[in-house]
C-alpha cells in the first residue's frame, strides 16, 4: 500500500482541522510543517501538503519546499489551502497564479477549501490587518455587494468548513496512488 504523508501548517486551526479530516480518511500520518523532520517523510510515496491562504497566496510554502529540498525527496505533492473567502473558480486561479511559479502550460495538484476567520487564535499583527483591512473598505466611498460582505466577513468569527469539501482531494490522491 502506498504511504501517503500529510505535512500542514496552520496559525489558528483552520489548516489543522482540514488536514485532520484528510489524514482520518486517508489513514495516513499528520505532521506540522515547523516539526517534522526528513526521516518522517523520507519513506512516504506521496506528500499532501497544506496551509492557509494569505493576502492571495498559501503561506509557508517557501519553507516547505526547501525542507523537501533539503531532504533530497522528489515524489509527488498534492496541494490543499483554507482560506476564509467563499470558493470561486477565479479566486482559485488567482491563488495559484500567485503561489506557485509555473511555466506556461504547467499545473500542480491544489485544492481550495473554504474555511473562515478566528479571530481569537490570530496572532496580534495578523489581527491588526484584518482590522486595517476592515478599516480601508469602511471609508470607501459606493460600497459594491462584496465590499459589505467583506466589512461583515471581517467583523467577527465564523467557520464554514466542511469535510464535504474534501472529497475531490481524496479522490485524485486515492487516484495517484492507485488506493
Ligand atoms: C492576515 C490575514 C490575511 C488573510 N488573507 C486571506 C486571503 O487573501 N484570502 C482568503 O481567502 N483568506 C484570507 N485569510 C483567512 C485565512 O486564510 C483563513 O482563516 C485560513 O483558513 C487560516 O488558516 P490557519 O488558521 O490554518 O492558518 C487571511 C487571514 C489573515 C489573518
Amino acid at each position: 500500500m502506498a504511504e501517503i504523508v500529510i505535512i500542514y501548517t496552520s496559525e489558528t486551526g483552520m489548516t489543522k482541522q482540514y488536514a485532520k479530516w484528510i489524514s482520518q480518511e486517508l489513514g495516513s500520518g499528520c505532521l506540522i510543517l515547523e516539526e517534522v523532520t526528513a526521516e518522517e517523510f523520507l519513506h512516504a510515496d506521496l506528500i499532501v501538503f497544506g496551509s492557509g491562504v494569505r493576502g492571495g497566496r498559501m503561506r509557508k510554502l517557501k519553507s516547505f519546499h526547501y525542507k523537501l529540498k533539503k531532504s533530497g525527496w522528489t515524489g509527488p505533492v498534492v496541494y490543499f489551502a483554507t482560506g476564509g473567502a467563499p470558493y470561486d473558480e477565479q479566486t482559485v486561479s488567482e491563488i495559484i497564479a500567485s503561489s506557485f511559479h509555473l511555466s506556461e502550460g504547467r499545473s500542480v495538484p491544489f485544492f481550495y477549501f473554504e474555511s473562515g476567520l478566528n479571530f481569537e487564535d490570530m496572532m496580534g499583527w495578523s489581527r491588526a490587518v484584518m482590522k486595517l483591512y476592515r478599516f480601508i473598505i469602511e471609508k470607501r466611498k459606493g460600497k459594491s455587494e462584496t465590499d459589505i460582505g467583506t466589512i461583515q466577513a471581517l467583523s467577527e468569527s465564523y467557520d464554514h468548513s466542511s469535510p464535504d469539501y474534501i472529497r475531490p482531494l481524496i479522490k485524485d490522491v486515492q487516484k495517484r496512488t492507485g488506493a
